[in-house]
């Protein structure tokens, strides 16, 4: 009886969400949503209720501000029940007015100007990881783990700029209190539960006994007691001069009483950790990984960097972001690896939403894109959209691309940039993130010789909400030139 059946998919799909939830639990989630749409074409049906759409022209439609179209019970289950009540924070607040109360205190502070501001706490933990990496693994010529350091270096950066203090990751050189092992649980939980959100209630909000994911005790521990010190003016590790998060969301107490409480700093600053860390850990592993596996790109990067940065110098994120080639190969790794792997689903909203065959989607139905199909679609990008080549974001001088036509190309583009979401629900920490990137890429070129230990390295991937990788061993030498 579904409106739904008339569009293709699997048969058990129709039927049941267990088949999507089978399909996350096999780990292989985007590359397998990739070959159903080869299979069924831009509409696939991957649940009775849900349709899973490869259309970049209705990512505005879908992912926009006018407040109408809402977000799942995907969501619902990253949650914490405080004062026996379900509470939800920014990213799992499904009711548009609810999520723009949660968001207008702090929106502010993760502009572009606030991040810039941040530049000085960033610069020291970038240092901070090149003298281990020198220490460790350049002078005694070790091989290194990278694709783990990238994690431990996001993490503590992260640290810095939410509350002044890193974790520890780097100093320890591992995940001494498995904090990273249970961020992956917890993500995965969401990825799992989201396909049957029902199973929350029996695993996590369940009365009797909690089987649901572990939490990160730790650091909530930590965001607590800085948040405790900071309070009572004994925080050792702030300078005022050198804002953070947790500043700014004290201001927003101050400047916005009847929506922000002791409560919703933690909550701020929690959501920092899981949502920032991780995402920006795969980028940067992602970035790495194709790169060094490619001669030709990995000489025009390297080339360029070396051209405007000496060793050791921490790479400005104004010069940064001047340099073409590297821009190509960031924004190629956000198409071609997005950390969020998995279709953001929403509701349809009345009177129901066109497709572009003219069908309709009935309002109360779901329907959703993947940055990692729409990133692909060849309509877009060409036949070439499952190559990794940083140049295709590039004008085409010598094709005669004037400037105008460069600028129509990247317009259409990014219709299908859905990387860090958009619309009202668009990612929050994405300028935060993107500086991080811009600004260690460069001077971890520019510092070091870095070369995959094997040069055919398959490294390891899980494909659920995150598309998490794991791997990239290296040798890191001396700059040679
Ligand atoms: C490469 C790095 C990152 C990627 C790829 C990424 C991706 C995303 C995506 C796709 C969403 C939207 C999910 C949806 O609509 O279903 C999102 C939301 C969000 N992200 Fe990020 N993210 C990154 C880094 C960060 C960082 C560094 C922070 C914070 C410091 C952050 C905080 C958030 C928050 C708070 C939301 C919820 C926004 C809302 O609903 O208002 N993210 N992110």
């Amino acid at each position: 009886t579904s409106p739904l059946r008339k569009y293709p998919g699997p048969f058990l799909a129709g039927f049941t969400n267990l088949w999507r939830l089978w399909q996350v639990v096999s780990a292989d989630y985007a590359p397998r949503m990739k070959r159903l749409h080869e299979k069924y074409g831009p509409i696939v049906r991957i649940g009775p209720n849900l349709l899973d759409l490869d259309f970049p022209e209705l990512s505005r439609v879908i992912y926009n501000t006018d407040g109408k179209w809402i977000k799942s019970d995907f969501y619902k289950n990253s949650s914490s029940i405080i004062d026996g009540k379900i509470t939800y924070h920014m990213f799992s607040e499904c009711d548009n007015v609810e999520h723009a109360r949660l968001k207008r205190p702090v929106v502010r502070h993760y502009s572009v100007p606030s991040v810039l501001a941040m530049e000085p706490h960033m610069d020291k933990v970038i240092a901070d990881f090149l003298n281990h990496l020198q220490e460790r693994y350049v002078k005694p010529s070790e091989r290194c783990q990278f694709g783990e350091w990238l994690g431990y270096y996001a993490w503590d950066f992260l640290g810095i700029v939410t509350f002044s203090k890193k974790f520890g990751y780097m100093k320890a050189g591992s995940d001494f209190d498995g904090t990273l092992a249970i961020a992956d649980k917890s993500i995965d939980y969401l990825g799992l539960c989201g396909q049957m959100p029902w199973l929350d209630y029996w695993l996590d909000k369940n009365p009797v006994v909690h089987i649901g994911p572990p939490n990160i005790g730790n650091v909530t521990n930590i965001a607590i007691q800085s948040m405790v010190a900071r309070l009572k003016g004994e925080d050792e590790n702030f300078i005022p001069e050198k804002p953070d998060f947790l500043q700014y969301f004290i201001e927003s107490k101050s400047t916005h009483p009847e929506l922000v409480d002791e409560g919703k700093i933690i909550g701020y600053l929690l959501l920092n950790l899981i949502a920032g860390a991780d995402t920006t850990a795969i980028t940067l592993r992602a970035l790495f990984y194709y790169t060094l596996q490619n001669p030709a790109i990995w000489k025009k990067l390297q080339d360029e960097v070396r051209a405007n940065f000496s060793a050791f110098q921490i790479a400005p994120h104004a010069k940064a972001r001047a340099l073409p080639y590297l821009e190509g190969v960031v924004r190629e790794t956000l198409r071609y690896h997005p950390a969020v792997s998995m279709i953001m689903e929403r509701i349809v909203p009345a009177p129901g939403l066109t497709l572009p065959d003219g069908s309709v989607v009935p309002a109360g139905q779901m329907v959703g894109m993947n940055p990692y199909i729409v990133g692909r679609n060849k309509g877009i990008f060409g036949d070439d959209a499952d190559e990794f080549k940083p140049e295709r974001w590039l004008q085409r001088l010598k094709e005669g691309e004037s400037d105008e036509e460069y600028q129509a190309r990247m317009t259409l583009w990014n219709t299908a940039h859905l990387t860090f979401g958009g619309g009202s629900r668009i990612c929050l920490g994405r300028n935060l993130s993107l500086m991080e990137v811009w600004k260690v890429v460069p001077t971890l070129i520019a510092t070091f010789d870095i070369e995959l230990v094997d040069s055919q390295e398959t490294w390891e991937t899980w494909s659920r909400w995150f598309y998490r990788n794991r791997g990239v061993v290296c040798r890191l030498k001396p700059r040679s030139d």
